[in-house]
This record gives C-alpha cells, structure tokens and sequence, in this order.
C-alpha cells in the first residue's frame, strides 16, 4: 500500500463493489483536494451514494483503498471508522432525520453532545451556526411543522457543527421545491469555503453542480472525466 498525495484531503483508487452480486462500483478512482466544493453528478442508481459510503467509512468496498489525510480507511476496524466518522465528517442526506422530541438547536448540537461536550459549549456552538444559516429565530422550534426549506438547512448546522474536515451530501435538495434548492446549496457551500471545509455533493440535477468547484460525471458504476463545461448530459467513461 503506497500513500497518496499529501495534498488530497481523500483518495481513492480502484474501487469496486457489488450488492448481492450487483455491481454498483466497477473500478472508480477520485481524489479530493482539501477545502474543494466536488459534485459527482449522474442519474439514479449510477453508484453515486456508494461511492460517499465508501469514501466515508461507512461501506468497506470488495476492492480497492480509500484514504484520507494520508491514512488508510479501508483497512481500519469499524470503531476506528465510527470515530472517524463522527469526528472528521459530516453526512448531509436527503432527509434531514431530525429528532421530533429535540428542539432545533438541540438537533444541530447532536453530534458534539454525543461525543462528549458540555451541554453550554455544544449549544454555543449550535446557536452561532443556527445564525450564519439565518434559521437561528427557530432554536426553540421543534422540527415538525417547520417548512422542509428549514428542516434541511437544520441538517446543514448538524453537519457543520463539529467543523468537519468533510461533508458528504447525499442528494441534500432532493426533497425541496426548486426555488429553495439554490438558496440551501449556498448556504451549504459558502458555509463550507469561509470554514475551508471539503464538500462531496452526489446529485442527479445538473443545475445543482453548477454549484461546485469541480463536476465528476458518474454512470453504470464508473467514474467520467471531468466536465470542463459541466455539460453533465453524456459523461464520458474514462479514469478521473
Ligand atoms: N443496500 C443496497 N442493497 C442492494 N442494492 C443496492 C443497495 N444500495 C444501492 N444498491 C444498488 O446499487 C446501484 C447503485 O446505487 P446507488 O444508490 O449507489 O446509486 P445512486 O447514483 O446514488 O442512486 P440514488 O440517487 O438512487 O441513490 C443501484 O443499482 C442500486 O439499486
């Protein structure tokens, strides 16, 4: 096993994996530069949410390394994947999964109050982000009857709340009318550049690449070449 580049936040080579003998990867390489806004743009099913479980930790793949900040994961036992997990990243899916018995501000403090941290310090922190994402007049809120707009921007401060060095964002706007999708996304990714944190966007709406810094096409399974006029209609098979 050879370390990748010190200047990738994560890479990832030569990645495969099959669901009950069903292919979803076959043989996808990426790096990620630190503090870099990457969308992997293509339809449904192409493998695009497999690919953030394995680059996360969360799906060891049948083949292939992921490594992050020059240290293997793919390789690590799951409590050591579960800490990485909690401590380095940040996961942002299309439902926000908010707990209906916690307030707002309660929710987005979730993961420092799981790992440890002073109630007082956690909800400090919650609070300052609730604010940079203009939501912080609904802290006392619970989650329900709050528009789905709210809600996701609520899963957004539990994301960024523990300043990860990663986000993976799962089709974050799938569930949001189109005039909110922008407005959630730049909350997201100017949150993510002032803060220098890394961004791995998996969407099928084209529109919302447009918000990264770099479009990966993804199809079948596999990994195109970067699109350097994000037209993300015909991804071209090749090695990123
Ligand atoms: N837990 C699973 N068990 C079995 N098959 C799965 C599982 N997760 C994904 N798949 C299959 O693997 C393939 C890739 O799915 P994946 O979810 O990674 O793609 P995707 O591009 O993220 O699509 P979507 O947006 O629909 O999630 C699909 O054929 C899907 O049906």
């Amino acid at each position: 096993m050879e370390a990748p580049p010190d200047n990738d936040v994560l890479w990832a080579r030569a990645l495969r994996h099959s669901y009950q003998g069903s292919p979803a990867l076959l043989g996808v390489s990426i790096n990620v530069r630190a503090g870099e806004i990457l969308a992997l743009a293509g339809p449904r099913g192409s493998g695009k949410s497999t690919l953030l479980r394995c680059l996360s930790g969360q799906l060891v793949p049948d083949e292939g390394e992921v490594w992050f900040n020059s240290g293997p994961v793919h390789t690590l036992p799951e409590p050591a994947r579960e800490r990485l997990r909690r401590d380095r990243f940040g996961w942002i899916g299309a439902d926000p999964q908010l707990l209906p018995e916690l307030n707002v501000w309660e929710n987005a403090a979730l993961p420092l109050l799981l790992r440890g941290e002073g109630s007082r310090t956690a909800r400090a922190a919650a609070r300052e982000w609730l604010d940079r994402l203009d939501i912080g007049d609904i802290a006392r809120r619970r989650p329900a009857g709050l528009p789905a707009a709210k809600r996701q921007r609520v899963a957004v401060a539990r994301a960024l709340v523990t300043a990860p060095a990663v986000v993976f964002a799962d089709e974050p706007t799938a569930p949001l009318h189109h005039s909110d999708r922008a407005q959630v996304l730049r909350t997201l990714t100017s949150a993510a550049r002032t803060h220098g944190i890394t961004v791995i966007l998996a969407t099928s709406d084209p529109d919302i690449a447009r918000h990264a810094d770099r479009v990966i096409p993804f199809s079948d399974g596999r990994a195109g070449t970067p699109a350097q006029d994000q037209d993300l209609s015909a991804p071209r098979p090749a090695v990123v």
